[in-house]
Parts: C-alpha cells; sequence; structure tokens
C-alpha cells in the first residue's frame, strides 16, 4: 500500500472496520497459551496471533516492550511480526512510546519509519519533552499517535493540568495535532492517544481531523458504551484497541478468529 498515512488508514477502515488489534506477549498469556516464557514461545505466541490478526482487522499494534524483554532475539521476533502483519493485509501500528530530544527523535523515527524490517506504518510518540520535539517522527512520511489523555488512571495528573492559557494539558497536545492536519482530508498523519475510559467532557477532538487510538476497550474495562460516551455515536477516526481481552482466547486460531470477530461485530451495533 503506498500513500500517506491517513489516507490508507482511512481506506483499511472502511474495509475492514475501526478495530485495532494489539499483539501483547504478556507473560501470563504466553503461559495460558502452554508456552514457555523464551524467545521460541514468544514467537509461537505473536505469530499465531498475528497471522489470525492481521486477516481480520485494519490495524495490528504490536507493543514493542514485550519483545525488548528477550533482547535482541525478541526484537527478530517483532520484525517478523511486523511483516506478517503487512502479508495479511494489516497496517502496522508499532506501540513504542518514544519521545526525547528532536536529535534523538530523528534516530527513533529512523529505527521505526524508515523502510526496513522494523518499519512500521506509524508508531505512538510521547509529547512530554515537548511536542514539536517531536517533527522528525511527524514528518517521516508515516503516521503517529500522539499520547494526549491516556487511559491509564495515573495519567489524569500530569494530562488533566491547565496551561496559563486554561487549555488543559491534553487539550494542548491534540490542538497542536490539529494544526498538522490542517489540510489533510479524509484524514491527517497525525493522531492522538485518548483512552476510552476518560471522561468525555474533557477534550474537544472535533477539530482534530486525524485519527485516535482508544485503548482501554476490554481488559482495561471500557465498553462499546463507553466508546460512544466518550467519542460521540459515529466514532468518526476513532480506533477501539483492545489486546489481552482477544488474545485470551488463543492459542486455538478458530477461538481467536471468533473473538476478533464478535468484537468487530460489537463494534458496528
Ligand atoms: O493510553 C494508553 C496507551 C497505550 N496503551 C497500550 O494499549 C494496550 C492495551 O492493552 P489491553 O490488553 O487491551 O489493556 C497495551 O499495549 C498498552 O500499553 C494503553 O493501554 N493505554
Amino acid at each position: 500500500m503506498s500513500g500517506r498515512f491517513g489516507a490508507r488508514l482511512a481506506e483499511a477502515v472502511a474495509a475492514r472496520g475501526a478495530l485495532c488489534a494489539g499483539v501483547d506477549p504478556h507473560p501470563g498469556l504466553l503461559a495460558a497459551w502452554g508456552l514457555p516464557a523464551d524467545p521460541g514461545g514468544l514467537e509461537r505466541f505473536a505469530l499465531t496471533a498475528t497471522e489470525v490478526l492481521a486477516e481480520r482487522v485494519a490495524v495490528v499494534k504490536p507493543q514493542s516492550a514485550f519483545f525488548e524483554a528477550y533482547g535482541a532475539r525478541g526484537i527478530a521476533v517483532l520484525e517478523r511480526v511486523v511483516a506478517s502483519a503487512r502479508q495479511g493485509g494489516a497496517l502496522v501500528l508499532l506501540d513504542v512510546k518514544r519521545g526525547d530530544i528532536g536529535s534523538t527523535m530523528a534516530a527513533y523515527a529512523a529505527a521505526y519509519l524508515a523502510e526496513g524490517t522494523l518499519g512500521a506504518d506509524a508508531v505512538t510518540v510521547s509529547p512530554y519533552l515537548g511536542f514539536e520535539a517531536l517533527t522528525p517522527a511527524l514528518e517521516a512520511g508515516k503516521g503517529a499517535f500522539v499520547l494526549a489523555r491516556t487511559s491509564n488512571p495515573e495519567g489524569a495528573a500530569v494530562q488533566t493540568a491547565r496551561l496559563a492559557d486554561g487549555r488543559t494539558v491534553a487539550q494542548s497536545i491534540v490542538d497542536a495535532a490539529a494544526e498538522r492536519n490542517a489540510d489533510a482530508a479524509p484524514l491527517g498523519d497525525v493522531g492522538v492517544v485518548v483512552g476510552a475510559t476518560v471522561d468525555p467532557a474533557e477534550l474537544d477532538l472535533s477539530r482534530l481531523h486525524g485519527p485516535v487510538l482508544a485503548p482501554g476497550f476490554g481488559a482495561q474495562g471500557a465498553t462499546v458504551a463507553d466508546l460512544r460516551r466518550v467519542f460521540g455515536p459515529g466514532l468518526p477516526g476513532v480506533l477501539p484497541a483492545s489486546s489481552r481481552e482477544i488474545l485470551r482466547h488463543g492459542p486455538d486460531p478458530v477461538a481467536l478468529r471468533e473473538a476478533v470477530r464478535r468484537t468487530q461485530a460489537i463494534l458496528e451495533t
């Protein structure tokens, strides 16, 4: 697939629905699948899951931390996961949550967004060294999802703090992303992360013109009703993200496939 990330994402969502399925090889899930907590077990888990998910969902989101935990062999598995997701026809959103000074950010952009074995379609990035410091990732010609209002309760203290102009930190991140997407249609390349667990009154996403990654759906307790409450009825541009709630149905690919189908059906009601 070629073209801008936002356009490719809109196309993928139109064809496959908005679900973003996570590949999070938690040690507990490996054990539940009867696999050892070693690089071999990691590979069996991650590739089985990716093959099933990538044939059905618009976006596959590997959580880098669970691969990094196994060192170089874990990264090699992550490379195979990226390739397998592509082969299945899904876009790859690598959840790495990187953020640093601009010169170092350029190296992160090269690591995760340049063409190469780990080159994803989009990454998650953290703006707490300053939104503009993320420029190398935002201008890499791919997609980036900037943490704005995360799904975990601990995020609230810093993200709902007020700036001198009265906006929350989270709203200022959304507004900065919106500026980057100003002339984009149907969706810009710069998305934000807003948990499906947050208070809907907190944020105005109406000028974003970009995608919203919405984790918290499933294992963290948010439901479809919460998604609608937080993001409105049509969920335009919103990618509900679920990892453990789907993955716990493995290792049987049939059961895993059925869990994806069920989740997609719920999201479409
Ligand atoms: O605000 C955020 C940002 C990222 N995440 C990541 O999403 C998945 C959620 O996994 P579940 O099993 O569906 O809870 C995980 O990789 C997190 O690191 C998030 O949860 N919240």
